[in-house]
């Protein structure tokens, strides 16, 4: 045997050497680790290659489905991921499980402030917010749809979705609208990177960027009762101080990106789903036809909060395409935890994907089947499905916009499809995608609008 070793040079054998050391090393730890109990996959107790090469190429969604498929509620990958109806109630429900990680890369902005901006979201607020919606949204597509789609023009109407609720989001958030529906344009990527530059300015000049950023609002006279006034008017109970320019600039932005790209794609997967699936869009059709006899009837919220298929439709949209499905991370406390059955330590880093969890069979039945009439049953069954329906996640951290957000995707989709009828063009990759939302792989969807006649 040593012969072997005297004839390799000295760098050989100590890589030799290493190496064996460190398998042996994680060998070890894979039998002894505390999570070693938990199944998974047995790859992810010597590395987390696959998660984050399903987390490349945008799949982790689909890649979390198929592992909770295969191996129950409770699963260990790098971290702990969980479908599990109690654990994931008990995880998101409290502030006991603290946010994990990708929070603090992902928040530039603080994220102290959701207390102060609560109250613009409420549902009185709500009520409100309809006349905006319907003058700065629903009522402009329906002009751009109906100006670039004559004649049978091929329309993006992902993009044009996108413009829509950025521009709603805006005029809630800022007061203003950004017009990008009618100026045709998405400045996603300039705010991240606005964020990002904010971020470094900050260090590098204080707050005078931001400063220069804000609008003159902070010495404004009569100024309108949006977030962004909330933020400024904001002081935090414990400091007495109010929020600083730079982070306020943030959590606008935050917002804004939270508020639009999720809704937007919510409409989008409505109208492919819908699409896929005839006899449901003949039967929303339908309804909404009922509702609204004449075409130039004004679409109110009021009267579309009460059409049972369209909010059937809307929940299955989300529970099958949840549009904001990151895992959330939390962490478990110091002591440890208890979840379907098996005890994680303190420290542990859970995930909680939206899209895996209403679409585990164990939660819903037939998960991948679109069907709105699983909504269309007694109040008790349906209060059973909500139990663990977290397409807006739950309890303490729960989305700030869900009123807006069903307020909003009520309203577009019952109008868009009073007034038009769509085409989703072939040839185009549809396949869900995760990039920040759940989107088409294209990213747009070409379809033709065709203007309802009665
Ligand atoms: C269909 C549309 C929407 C979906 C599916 C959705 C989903 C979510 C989810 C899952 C979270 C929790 C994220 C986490 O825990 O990390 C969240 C948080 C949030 N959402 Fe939404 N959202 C939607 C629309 C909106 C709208 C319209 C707004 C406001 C304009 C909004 C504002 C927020 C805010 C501010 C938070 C952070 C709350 C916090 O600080 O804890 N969302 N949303």
């Amino acid at each position: 045997m040593w012969h072997i070793f005297e004839s390799l040079n000295t760098s050989v054998c100590t890589v030799l050497l290493l190496g064996g050391a460190y398998a042996t090393y994680k060998v070890a730890r894979m039998l002894t680790a505390p999570l070693a109990a938990v199944p998974g996959p047995w790859h992810s107790k010597i590395t987390s290659a696959a998660y984050f090469y399903a987390l490349l190429r945008g799949k982790t969604f689909s890649y979390l489905t198929e592992q909770h498929r295969i191996y129950g509620p409770v699963i260990r990958l790098d971290s702990v991921s969980i479908t599990d109806a109690n654990a994931v109630r008990t995880v998101l429900s409290t502030h006991r499980f603290r946010k994990g990680r990708l929070y603090k890369v992902a928040k530039f902005g603080g994220g102290h402030s959701k207390k102060m901006i609560a109250p613009a979201f409420s549902n009185v607020a709500m009520i409100n917010l309809e006349p905006i919606i319907m003058d700065v949204g629903i009522n402009k597509i329906v002009k751009v749809l109906e100006k670039k789609g004559a004649g049978g023009a091929p329309v993006d109407l992902f993009k044009t979705l996108m413009c829509m609720t950025l521009d709603v989001t805006c005029a809630v958030a800022l007061g203003g609208s950004f017009n990008m529906l009618e100026a045709d344009n998405h400045p996603i990527t300039s705010w991240v990177h606005g964020i990002l530059v904010l971020a470094l300015t900050r260090h590098m000049f204080g707050e005078k960027p931001a400063e220069l950023m804000l609008p003159n609002r902070r010495e404004a006279k009569n100024a309108p009762k949006d977030v962004l006034q909330s933020l400024i008017e904001a002081v935090d109970d414990n400091t007495g101080e109010g929020l600083a320019s730079s982070d306020i600039v943030s959590e606008i932005i935050t917002l804004l990106l939270a508020g639009s790209d999720s809704t937007a794609t919510a409409l989008s997967w409505s109208i492919i789903l819908l699409s896929d699936h005839p006899e449901c869009m003949k039967r929303l059709v339908a309804e909404l036809d009922e509702a609204f006899p004449s075409i130039d009837e004004p679409i109110t919220h009021n009267k579309v909060a009460g059409l049972t298929y369209l909010n059937a439709v809307l929940h299955e949209v989300l529970r099958q395409r949840s549009p904001s499905s990151i895992d959330l991370p939390r962490v478990t406390p110091n002591g440890g935890a208890t979840l379907g059955g098996h005890f994680i330590p303190g420290e542990t880093e859970i995930i909680i994907s939206p899209y895996a969890v209403t679409n585990d069979a164990r939660n819903f039945e037939r998960p991948l089947e679109f069907d709105p009439s699983r909504w269309l049953v007694s109040s008790e069954m349906v209060s059973e499905m909500k139990h663990i329906y977290i397409p807006f996640s739950m309890g303490a951290r729960a989305c700030l916009g869900q009123n807006l957000a069903w307020l909003e995707m009520r309203l577009a989709l019952a109008t868009i499809l009073r007034k038009f009828t769509f085409k989703i063009l072939p040839g185009q990759n549809l396949q869900p995608v995760l990039r920040l939302v759940l989107q088409p792989s294209d990213a747009r969807m070409m379809v033709t609008a065709i203007r309802r006649t009665s």
